[in-house]
């Protein structure tokens, strides 16, 4: 018998206009507690749109979200407690080396889901450990902001091109990383170009095509 998964997140009939182009229309996207899904589609199909407005940063122009079961995305401690949003490239401290940015995560947050050293090591960022954020690569500032966004506790992962910069080596690891995150019981939401970490992620494939949601 097949076991039913609580919903961790639906999105139903969804529609977005911008700057006069209907750029969601009537899209529907549900997750599973546990379960990675990852949104495809051409370049300016919605994906980004879509995770904007789960994450509560995009307004619906119709249509209803359920976010963790609290009703639309709201922009409050408790709401930001559960869900991490990895979008475009976050504001670095000044002053704050890699290591400092993680031990921050660390004691702003108390328990965190690993060690700001694990966090490191998992990111293959140790070497890097010393030095601003700025002096890093495209991708081992990509890699600082997954390590971050994994290291605090969260029930939603929001992930708008997490390959963004990665080499071909890391990826698969990253699927490995999403996978312990679902195993764990959270689950990822990521609009990505690369099925490959999709499938590596374990993921739901959802094709966004003209603003629709054509496979699910
Ligand atoms: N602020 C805005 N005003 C008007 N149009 C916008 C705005 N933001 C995005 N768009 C348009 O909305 C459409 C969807 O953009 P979106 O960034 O969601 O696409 P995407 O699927 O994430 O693309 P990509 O694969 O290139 O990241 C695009 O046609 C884009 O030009």
């Amino acid at each position: 018998m097949a076991i039913r998964r609580k919903s961790a997140l639906t999105v139903a009939d969804a529609r977005v206009e911008l700057g006069g182009n209907l750029v969601l229309d009537g899209v529907d996207l549900s997750a599973a507690t546990g379960e990675a899904v990852a949104i495809m589609g051409d370049n300016g199909v919605g994906k980004s749109t879509l995770l904007r407005g789960l994450a509560g940063l995009q307004r619906l122009d119709s249509g209803e979200i359920d976010v963790l079961g609290g009703g639309p995305p709201r922009d409050d401690a408790a709401f930001w407690g559960d869900v991490v949003l990895v979008a475009d490239e976050p504001g670095w401290y000044p002053g704050l080396t890699v290591e400092e940015h993680l031990g921050l995560v660390q004691a702003v947050y108390g328990e965190t889901r690993m060690t700001a050293a694990d966090a490191l090591a998992t990111f293959d960022l140790r070497a890097r450990a010393d030095v601003a954020p700025l002096n890093l690569s495209t991708g081992q500032r990509q890699r600082l902001s997954l390590a971050m966004a994994l290291l605090r506790p969260s029930r939603l992962l929001l992930l708008d091109e997490p390959e963004r910069g990665l080499d071909a080596g890391f990826r698969p690891r990253l699927g490995e990383i999403l996978r312990g995150y679902t195993a764990a019981g959270g689950t990822v939401v990521m609009a990505t170009h690369d099925q490959g970490l999709a499938e590596s992620a374990g993921a739901r494939l959802v094709r966004l095509s003209e603003g629709r949601a054509v496979a699910r």
